[in-house]
């Protein structure tokens, strides 16, 4: 193998190419991005209307909370029907990521992303006209299989039509688009929420305006020409590249894509199912391992478990109105989105290594005071001074205190409070149509009754609530700029083209997977190891990513996509010790009559 990455790219162009090494001085990082190394407004539009899947993705998975709060009253949802609402379309977007890989490689970018948009449209028309709980469940499945699709191919292709300089800056951008459509959807839960009838039609069928736009949009915007030139249509793809780059001069990018495709084609071997060539091959196995790695670890930093109990962690701070909690949990969305574009700001600065590295240290520590507060809230919980006499034989009457009767699934805290006590407490079973009421009792009419009972179902009243609030707003701050984006751009730059659509759809299928496997366990883990347990254990896994980091990510920043592989050609997790600025760099500048390839950078394929 080191011959063959030592050999890579020996024959650069037909009319000489020849590389060398060095660190690469501005002046001559310029010349390869071009003059001036501007960037031609058009590829903002490419961009812009890519991300709207990124959008679409963050919207649907964010829009179904509010909307499943009116549709439980609206069509008496069961528990299970509630859960197979909201997990189906989580499940959908694993399978269609996944396969959406070959998709990727038959079809193309844009044709994905044209499907993908269909798809989202025709899934938000069935769910706005859905008469039924079985339709809606075809709606979910629906929009899921778009999301599933959309998030592995937008990122690939923004990766492959953006210029070196800009490139992670562009991809995270869909990242921004993605928190942003999960802020938009918290908003429109908001405002939809004061109009108890069909008020979930509009939740969930607003989704139509951005799909259709970006269905238009697409049927105007070129495929991909990395993709084109792989498929042997190289007039068009010199075409394109000449049309998103702002001018007719792009031979050398063009010689450097073409020359590193037959290169790769020469390398991995044509034929077989890909997934097996790429782990069979030691370059990409490495980076698939990181790819998949990322997303795992993304996932298990707990962002949705935190998302979801927002609003909960609101509760215990104090918030009992329903309205004013959905308002907050806004605020959390809005505060994940801002802090993305800080990510967008930071990752052509600081690079993808430091960016993901600094998140991950700040999420451990947030995580951390979770914790904390989850530990200070438990020890100092309510006592239960009162146990009525029921007619039922339930578990309820057993437990001392909130934090053992909140942790019980089947039951919940009644109490009142004069501002600074609580008093008169009771365990009492759950209402099992709904955990909003209490089954008997004085909380079973209104989360908040006539004598002034407070239902609690999922939360204890606390004077720690402060550092629970202070710990996921550092959470959010410290998670959103690199955790959260990282990944999907980190996947979209680290395959070479023949693997790229099967690197992404596996890792994005990844990400999909361990959402699904967080938000089915956090409650049985709060159950089990309790609130404080649980997050102590996402601080351990977040302990575990770092390490991962530090080991195994190299730098990808301002490197050409055809130059990355070249980082996984050492054992697996030495990758980390090098990045573009520190360590010596092939990159190729134009000399006329002689292509030459120095084996400085020679590979080992062993791991
Ligand atoms: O990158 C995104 C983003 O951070 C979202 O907020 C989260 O809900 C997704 O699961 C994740 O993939």
């Amino acid at each position: 193998m080191s011959n063959l990455m030592g050999s890579r790219r020996q024959e650069a162009g037909d009319d000489g190419e020849r590389s060398l090494i060095g660190t690469p001085s501005r002046d001559s990082r310029e010349n390869l991005l071009g003059p001036d190394a501007s960037t031609p407004v058009f590829i903002y539009v490419l961009a812009f209307f890519s991300a709207l899947g990124g959008f679409l993705f963050g919207y649907d998975t964010g829009v179904v909370s509010g909307a499943m709060l009116l549709l439980k009253k609206e069509m008496n949802l069961s528990a299970l029907w509630q859960e197979l609402l909201v997990s189906s379309t989580v499940g959908a977007a694993a399978l269609s990521a996944v396969s959406g890989g070959s998709l990727n490689g038959w079809l193309g970018r844009r044709i994905c992303i044209l499907i993908a948009s269909f798809i989202f449209s025709v899934g938000g028309l069935i769910l706005s006209l859905a008469q039924d709980k079985e339709v809606l469940l075809v709606g979910r499945i629906t929009v899921g299989l778009g999301i599933g699709i959309a998030s592995m191919t937008v990122p690939v292709y923004i990766a492959e039509v953006s210029p070196p300089h800009r490139r992670g800056q562009l991809v995270t951008i869909n990242s921004l688009f993605i928190t942003g459509g999960q802020f938009i959807a918290s908003v429109v839960d908001g405002a939809f929420s004061y109009l108890s009838h069909d008020g979930w039609r509009y939740m969930l069928g607003l989704s139509i305006v951005p799909a259709v736009l970006q269905f238009f949009g697409f049927f105007f915007l070129p495929e991909s020409p990395r993709w084109l030139l792989q498929k042997g249509r190289s007039q068009e793809a010199r075409e394109v590249l000449s049309w998103i780059r702002g001018c007719s001069n792009v031979d050398e990018e063009y010689d450097t894509i073409r020359s590193s495709i037959e290169e790769e084609e020469k390398e991995a071997g044509g034929g077989g199912f890909i997934i097996l060539r790429i782990l069979s091959h030691g370059p990409t196995r490495r980076a698939l391992i990181v790819g998949c790695g990322m997303q795992m670890f993304q996932q298990l930093s707990g962002i949705n478990t935190v998302m979801y109990y927002s609003a909960t962690i609101l509760q215990m701070a104090g918030v009992r109105d329903d309205k004013q909690a959905i308002w907050l949990a806004a605020a959390t969305s809005a505060t994940n989105f801002v802090f993305t574009l800080v990510g967008v700001w930071l990752v052509e600065k600081v690079g993808r290594r430091k960016l993901t590295v600094g998140s991950l240290l700040g999420t451990g520590l947030s995580l951390a005071l979770l914790a904390v507060g989850f530990l200070l809230s438990a020890q100092n919980s309510p006592p239960i001074t009162l146990h009525p006499v029921d007619s039922q034989n339930s578990t309820c009457r057993l437990y001392g205190s909130c934090e053992r009767c909140m942790l019980d699934p089947g039951c919940g805290f009644c109490y009142r409070d004069n501002g600074t006590t609580v008093y008169d407490s009771s365990c009492i079973p759950v209402n099992e149509a709904s955990t909003d009421l209490a089954a008997w009792g004085r909380c079973s009419n209104q989360s908040e009754a006539a004598d002034g009972a407070i239902w609690a179902y999922n939360y204890c009243p606390t004077s720690y609530s402060w550092i629970v609030l202070l710990g996921l707003i550092l959470y959010l701050a410290s998670f959103a700029p690199g955790m959260g984006p990282m990944p999907w751009t980190v996947n979209s730059e680290i395959y070479p083209l023949w693997a790229r659509s099967t690197g992404n759809a596996y890792s994005a299928g990844v990400n999909w997977i361990f959402n699904v496997v967080v938000s089915l366990t956090f409650l049985h883990a709060a159950e089990y190891l309790t609130y404080y347990g649980a997050f102590f254990m996402y601080t351990g896994l977040v302990v575990l990513a770092l390490l991962f980091v530090l080991g195994c990510l190299p730098e990808t920043k301002g490197l050409q996509l055809e130059d990355i592989e070249n980082l996984f050609a050492g054992q697996l997790c030495s990758c980390g010790d090098s990045s573009p600025s520190d360590t010596r760099h092939v990159h190729y500048i134009r000399v006329k009559g002689h292509n030459y390839l120095p084996s400085d950078n020679e590979a080992s394929d062993v791991e």
